[in-house]
């Protein structure tokens, strides 16, 4: 196995490229979807099912495991890797967005941030020296840069001086990071929907030299639209022949979006959440299991999914579960969801590579106003 990170572009169908990453512990098709493994586990789901949805690779959280169990405690049970029993590929997320949206009495300074633990009132700090050095002890193959994402509506002046802010935690970074061969270091854009903004993000980084290169700043409430607008341009202003990550996202059709205009890597909590919720999503659109429609209907969720659910069980039984706040309904629905997505991303890189994204992209679109789910 050779020691090294590397991305081979293989085709590209308008923006929309498909790809394989390599790294030591094994390739990531992209595009890829990550799903979210945030406490060194995917709610309701052993590792083996996580890999029989077809995921190359899963995320893990710097701010969640640096507080629970701690990283010194995973370096010294043998990593990550060993102790979720997961020996594919991890990226870890560097803990700043987590901080601003999970931890009480914060302070942000040029330096990092000093943050109360939301597990138990504990005080903590995170900065890009303190974040690279979880993340290596955690073993991810991916690291992220530790950035700020600003919250939006915020003014171009803010948006700015935050996005300046994260280039300067980047530099420090990518200094802490060392020399970790066959690991990577993501830088992540900054610049909130200012394609000036971007292009000056996107420029410094490239000046310090990432491995990969995240969309930062998105999914925090602009709505798909505006999103999808800024992703019109940014993308584009990133190095082609390095990985492009948009972080958080998304719905089914932010997906397809997001790789349509030149994504290769997207996470999201939302199938694995919504699996919990009774939120169940086909090619027709979101079934909510709870609805009282269900209770009788011996169909499966969807009759052309390969998953547990859908082969085995019908909807009445997957209704009778989530009523029952039976613990199979949340392993049943996510193992589904997980699956979809899966599904999803795989349909994609088979449509780029043969040149037909955008009947794909119709057909996907189609089958979703199908209607009678
Ligand atoms: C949901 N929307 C959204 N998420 C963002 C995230 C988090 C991505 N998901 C991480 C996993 C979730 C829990 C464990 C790890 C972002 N992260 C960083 N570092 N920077 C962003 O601008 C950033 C922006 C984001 N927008």
């Amino acid at each position: 196995m050779k020691n090294t990170f590397s991305f081979e572009l293989q085709k590209t169908d308008g923006a929309a490229r498909t790809g394989v990453i390599r790294t030591p512990r094994g390739e990531v098709r992209t595009p890829a979807f990550m799903p979210v493994g945030t406490a060194a586990t995917v709610k309701a789901m052993m590792p083996e099912s996580v890999a029989e949805t077809g995921a190359d690779i899963l995320l893990g959280n710097t701010y969640h495991l640096m507080l629970r169990p701690t990283a010194e405690r995973i370096d010294r049970l043998g990593g990550l890797h060993r102790f979720m029993n997961w020996d594919r590929p991890i990226l870890t997320d560097s803990g700043g967005f987590q901080v601003m949206s999970l931890s009480g009495l914060r302070k942000l300074t040029e330096d990092g941030v000093t943050f109360k633990s939301h597990i138990d009132g504990s005080k903590h700090v995170l900065s890009p020296e303190t974040s690279m050095e979880i993340q290596r002890l955690l073993g991810s193959d991916i690291v992220m840069c530790f950035d700020e994402c600003p919250a939006l509506p915020a003014d171009k002046s803010r948006i700015a001086d935050s996005m300046r802010l994260s280039m300067r935690w980047a530099d420090r970074s990518r200094a802490a990071f060392g020399d970790r061969p066959g690991h990577a270091l993501f830088g992540i854009q900054q610049g909130g929907l200012e394609e000036d903004l971007r292009a000056e993000s996107a420029e410094a980084l490239q000046q310090i030299g990432f491995e990969g290169y995240a969309v930062g700043g998105l999914a925090v409430g602009e709505g798909q639209e505006a999103m999808f607008g800024c992703l019109d341009f940014a993308p584009g202003q990133l190095p082609v022949d390095k990985p492009r990550y948009l972080m958080g996202v998304g719905k089914p059709d932010d997906i397809v979006g997001a790789v349509k205009r030149g994504i290769d890597m997207m996470d999201c909590v939302l199938p694995s959440r919504s699996g919990r919720t009774g939120q169940v999503f086909t090619r027709h659109g979101v079934v909510n299991i709870k609805n009282a429609r269900h209770a009788d209907d011996p169909r499966p969720l969807d009759d052309t999914c390969r998953c547990p659910a859908c082969r085995n069980y019908s909807r009445a039984y997957l209704h009778h579960v989530f009523r029952s706040q039976e613990m199979i309904s949340g392993m049943l629905l996510t193992w589904h969801n997980l699956t979809y997505f899966q599904d999803i991303m795989q349909g994609m890189r088979a449509a780029i590579a043969a040149g037909t994204f955008d009947a794909w992209e119709a057909d996907f679109h189609a089958g979703r106003a199908a209607g009678d789910i």
